[in-house]
């Protein structure tokens, strides 16, 4: 079977197609013919332009979006500040909160599974780990466990500082957003580009998992080069939303992170209330299970590139902003080879999480799933003692691992700082991973010059 076998059912329909045009009407004739921004849009619906990129971005990048909405999102007073969950002790509105007290150190780091938050929803228990720039000058990423376990209400979320890769690990996410719905189970993902407001619902309990913010640029398929048309992430198994609305006239808080702070405003109607909506800039998800791996079928073990479901790219060509990286079920053939990933120090930084399952590079346990590891910039890691021990002798018959596993990396050009919660606060550091993994590796070097 292609595709992940999971035991709830999506209930709502999707546009497919990575960076496709969609257009979708809630109400038949929604969307005006032939021009944007009518007179008067029909049904008496305000139009209201949602930009993703600059107006004058090249063609290939450009990325807007054209809302036929009851009423425009201008309508609401004035935000004030609120305490982020992710700021820092002081609670200062000085630097983007949480990113003046991140700590650059060398350390390989594994946590131990994240806690699901307790009467928090998606907004409140979101718990910045990791970051690098400043999403104020559009620059860096941050990386967040988010753990919730209460349904947002009457409110809406958005993010003016950048794109929301979410990467669900326990329970389901049921997600509202202005251009309509879509449901996400461990095993998919979902992007909320910047300025895009929703609400997480959480159908089936508790929900756990990560994201990674970028600051610039959007997300992307990478080249694929000398693969050819198809494989990885293939381009039709992105969904996107169709327009949904409601006339809900209660009161509603609008929560935006700006600058890396919170602000809230609240207006008297719901701001799902997009009736019809065309373009290219929007939210979607995918179904990690749809990914086409590719692998070695003589020798050596390939670079995890070939593993990119989705990248950001830098100015510089071929280095990423941030690679989206998923280490799926796979058959390994190769020959005379260590099989499992390679000793290595990397001028990329590596933040790695467990979706389910387990990691072949790690035989001697400590990565489970809801804990992640860290292998930042030039810090010496790979496979562990007893990974190695088992690869280096194995029999090398056609041999399937990550059966019912998903790990994923977060793979990134900048050095990454951690927070305090990353580092101490969230109680969840192992402090014996280098103890546990590496110090118990032996020598077998035979010097044949003795
Ligand atoms: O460090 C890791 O476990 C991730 C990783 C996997 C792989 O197959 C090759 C390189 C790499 O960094
Ligand atoms: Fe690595």
């Amino acid at each position: 079977m292609v595709g992940s076998n999971f035991t709830t059912k999506d209930p709502y329909k999707y546009q497919v197609g990575f960076n496709s045009y969609h257009e979708t009407e809630a109400i038949e004739g929604a969307l005006p013919v032939g021009q944007n921004s009518p007179q008067e849009a029909p049904y008496g619906l305000y139009s209201e332009k949602l930009s993703g990129t600059a107006f004058t971005a090249p063609r290939h990048e450009n990325k807007q979006s054209w809302l036929y909405r009851v009423i425009p999102g201008a309508s609401h007073p004035n935000p004030e500040s609120v305490k982020a969950p992710w700021a820092s002790s002081d609670g200062s509105n000085k630097a983007p909160a949480g990113f003046d007290e991140l700590q650059y150190v060398p350390n390989q780091l594994r946590w131990d599974p994240f806690d699901v938050v307790e009467s928090e929803t998606f907004v409140d228990g979101l718990r910045l780990v990791s970051a690098s720039g400043d999403p104020r000058v559009k620059k860096g990423l941050a990386i967040y466990a988010y753990g919730a376990s209460k349904s947002m209400g009457n409110e809406a979320f958005y993010n003016a500082d950048g794109d929301f890769l979410i990467v669900p690990q326990q329970g389901e996410l049921d997600i509202q957003t202005e251009l309509g719905n879509l449901y996400v189970r461990p095993q998919e993902i979902v992007v909320i580009p910047r300025g895009i407001r929703y609400k997480v619902k959480l159908p089936s309990g508790p929900i756990r998992g990560y994201i990674l913010e970028v600051f610039s640029g959007h997300f992307e398929l990478p080249e694929l080069g000398p693969i050819g048309s198809n494989c990885l992430a293939n381009a039709r198994d992105f969904q996107a939303p169709v327009a949904a609305f409601e006339e809900n006239d209660e009161p509603h808080k609008i929560l935006g992170k700006f600058g890396g702070n919170l602000f809230q405003y609240t207006q008297n109607h719901s701001p799902f209330d997009v009736v019809g909506w065309h373009g290219l800039y929007y939210p979607y998800k995918y179904d990690l299970g749809k990914f086409n791996t590719i692998g070695s079928v003589s020798f050596d073990h390939p670079d995890p590139s070939i593993f990119t479901v989705l990248t950001v790219q830098s100015e510089h060509v071929g280095t990423a902003i941030a690679d989206f990286v998923i280490f799926p079920p796979r058959w390994l053939v190769q020959e005379h080879t260590f099989r499992p990933p390679w000793f290595h120090r990397n001028t990329m930084a590596e933040f790695m999480g467990l979706i389910c399952g387990n990691y072949d590079a790690k035989e001697g346990g400590g990565f489970v799933p809801g804990g992640a590891s860290l292998h930042n910039v030039m810090s010496s890691h790979g496979p562990d003692a007893a990974t190695y021990e088992k690869a280096s002798k194995a029999d090398l018959k056609p041999q399937k691992v990550g059966t019912g596993s998903i790990a994923f990396m977060f793979e990134t050009s900048l050095m990454l700082g951690l927070t305090t919660y990353g580092l101490t606060e969230c109680n969840k550091v192992q402090s014996t991973y280098n103890e546990h993994s590496w110090l118990p590796i032996k020598k077998h070097f035979v010097n044949p010059q003795k």
